[in-house]
């Protein structure tokens, strides 16, 4: 996979002026330039130009305004940005995918559906230490709506934090319903327990505190194996592959598994990063590649989420 290096427009150069300066179409907000066809530095990118030095994203129309000489740029093909889009190999058919900036999260987060309860938690967690480690909402979403497509009424979930990714879970569970939220922090369930109760789901949420793999251990000891409709793991990175095969008993066939941070902030991916986090991830999903106890489908929203269904 590489970046989209793009090409095609046209300069319509005229004299102007004024000094070092940039106009924009309304809407646009880009761009330095200090000589035709080589852009400094720009943002709202829309099409990239080539240039002999660099290639950099420019809007497809707009005037720059560079050391008194100003270009009217008209794009003649319409391109991919080179900051939202990879294109993959040529054995993939040069398919592109987006690569999602700043800007276009904006969008995805301005296009994503949260109750107005969990928006207070998430406000709520943003005053807290860790609340980083919290799912996006459009993460959650994505949660919520596998349940919902599953029909799931047995759930359990594995570092619960203040609860978002708990509750979003929570709400959507049909009356008699039942989550199972491991946690070893006390501060942070006292969160999530109050979240629960404003909701009107505690009766729905059954809050084990302590390590999770003892807590899950108990459950298989309870003879609950197979009873699960569906698991979402985010909690000790280290512990994955125990917390998965602990879960694969627990959940029925055709129950689904979800764990969390399987793209760790792009560390799996380089591998001059060796810590010992980024080993156990890459690790597990390498394993995982290699399992045919479940399907799997590796979904690049949040930090990577890999959704593994049990056959
Ligand atoms: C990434 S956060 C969970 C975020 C949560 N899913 C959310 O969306 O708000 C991880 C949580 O797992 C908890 N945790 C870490 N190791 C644990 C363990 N061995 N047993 C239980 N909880 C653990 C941490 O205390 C932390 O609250």
């Amino acid at each position: 996979m590489k970046q989209v290096q793009t090409v095609e427009f046209e300069v319509e150069g005229q004299r102007e002026s004024s000094s070092d300066a940039v106009r924009s179409p309304p809407d646009t907000d880009f761009a330095m330039s200090s000589g035709l066809g080589f852009v400094h530095q720009c943002s709202n990118p829309l099409i990239a130009l080539r240039s002999p030095r660099h290639s950099i994203p420019i809007p497809a129309r707009g005037l720059i305004v560079s050391r008194g000489v100003a270009c009217r740029l008209k794009a003649l093909k319409s391109v991919p940005n080179s900051d939202t889009v990879v294109v993959a190999d040529e054995s993939y058919g040069r398919k592109e995918v987006i690569s999602v900036n700043p800007r276009l999260y904006d969008y995805l987060l301005a296009n994503t559906r949260e109750p107005k309860i969990l928006r207070e938690l998430r406000e709520e967690t943003a005053t807290r230490h860790g609340s980083q480690m919290q799912v996006s909402p459009d993460q959650a979403q994505l949660l919520a709506m596998l349940v919902q497509i599953m029909g799931a009424e047995k759930c359990i979930e594995v570092g619960v934090y203040t609860g978002y990714s708990s509750l979003a879970v929570a709400l959507v569970l049909p009356e008699g319903g039942q989550l199972v939220a491991c946690e070893r922090d006390a501060k942070s369930l006292e969160v999530a327990q109050r979240y629960y109760d404003r909701a009107g789901v505690s009766e729905k949420v059954i809050v084990k505190h302590g390590l999770a793999a003892d807590t899950l251990k108990s459950l298989v000891q309870n003879g609950e194996a197979s009873s699960y409709d569906f698991a979402f793991v985010d909690a000790e990175k280290k512990m994955y592959q125990d917390y998965f095969e602990l879960l694969l008993q627990l959940v029925r066939v055709g129950g689904v598994i979800v764990m969390d941070n399987v793209l760790w902030h792009g560390r799996v991916a380089d591998p001059l990063i060796n810590d010992s986090k980024t080993i156990s991830i890459r690790n597990f999903n390498r394993k995982l590649m290699e399992d045919d106890r479940v399907s799997i489908s590796m979904v690049p929203i949040g930090d990577g989420m890999t959704i593994c269904r049990k056959r």
